[in-house]
């Protein structure tokens, strides 16, 4: 009996590349999740530590960000075929490869060119108590709207110690998925048409302001509500910062003026807050 190497392959999966196009002031979005795969003369490597044949997977990763640079980015497939006859042509041990793309679809929020909503996900919620005294809370809210803005954020000027390696930042991307819940003053006469009015508000800020911080955003937000829907008197924010890092490229001799990103999913900043009319009635058991 001899025991043999069966089917194989290998690549890196999930490489979460943003690509901002602009055009003027109205930029355009492609959010993609792109996992590369390769097979072929892969003996060597498994059998005996032998890498030659090996294009790193980390070289795949930079192939995807260094192309999404090249050749922009349009149909999916288009960019996966690109990619993909490129590995197989350019690696002679490579005589196969997978590409595979999820793209995640954003809606433009029509307040600048340069923001959007991520399409589904998004949940409504509420907690209701109620006691047998007659006392009564009502929270709305919702989770996990994911909002993006392309420009219209900086943020510097922060403390520095001999442990910041952080960069001021003049123009990033910002994005983040919205936790929010609202405390009702008291009895609100539609919850469907305040849970829309609210839900305006909270997109309108986040598009509108131009945020030298996450957290100066989400006093905007709070605020915005708060002004424009008596009917509430307490808004409860939780964004995280979903960090977007322009990936370096010179290494390829491309330049990145801001238009490749890292949509890294950990760890990211948590950003918490309570913005409330100084008058709004205590709580109670509203939280709990
Ligand atoms: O908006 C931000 N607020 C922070 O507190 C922070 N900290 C950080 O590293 N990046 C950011 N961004």
């Amino acid at each position: 009996m001899a025991i043999i190497l069966g089917p194989n392959r290998y690549g890196k999966a999930e490489t979460r590349l943003v690509r901002v196009t602009r055009d003027g002031e109205t930029h355009h979005l492609k959010d993609l999740n792109v996992s590369t795969s390769l097979s072929g003369a892969m003996e060597a490597v498994h059998l005996t530590g032998d890498n030659t044949a090996v294009l790193p997977t980390d070289t795949q990763k930079n192939t995807v960000y260094a192309f999404a640079r090249k050749h922009g980015v349009d149909q999916i497939e288009d960019f996966a075929l690109l990619l993909a006859r490129h590995f197989t042509t350019s690696q002679p041990a490579v005589h196969h490869a997978r590409v595979e793309i999820e793209e995640y679809a954003w809606d433009r929020v029509p307040v600048t060119g340069h923001s959007f909503t991520r399409r589904g996900g998004e949940v409504r919620t509420c907690v209701v108590h109620h006691d047998r005294d007659g006392r009564v809370s009502v929270v709305s809210g919702l989770k996990d709207l994911v909002l993006l803005n392309t420009t219209g954020s900086e943020f510097h000027g922060y403390a520095v110690d001999e442990y910041t390696t952080l960069p001021p930042a003049t123009d990033r991307v910002l994005a983040t998925a919205v936790h929010a819940r609202w405390r009702h003053a008291g009895d609100t006469p539609s919850y469907g048409d305040s849970y829309a009015r609210v839900r305006e508000r909270l997109v309108e800020a986040f598009a509108g302001t131009h945020s030298l911080s996450l957290q100066q955003t989400l006093y905007a937000m709070g605020e915005r509500a708060l002004a424009d829907c008596p009917e509430i008197c307490e808004v409860r924010l939780v964004l995280p910062n979903r960090h977007h890092v322009a990936v370096d490229l010179s290494p390829f001799g491309l330049d990145n003026d801001n238009e490749v990103f890292n949509a890294a999913d950990r760890p990211y900043g948590l950003i918490e807050g309570a913005v409330l009319r100084d008058d709004a009635p205590g709580p109670g058991f509203a939280w709990e």
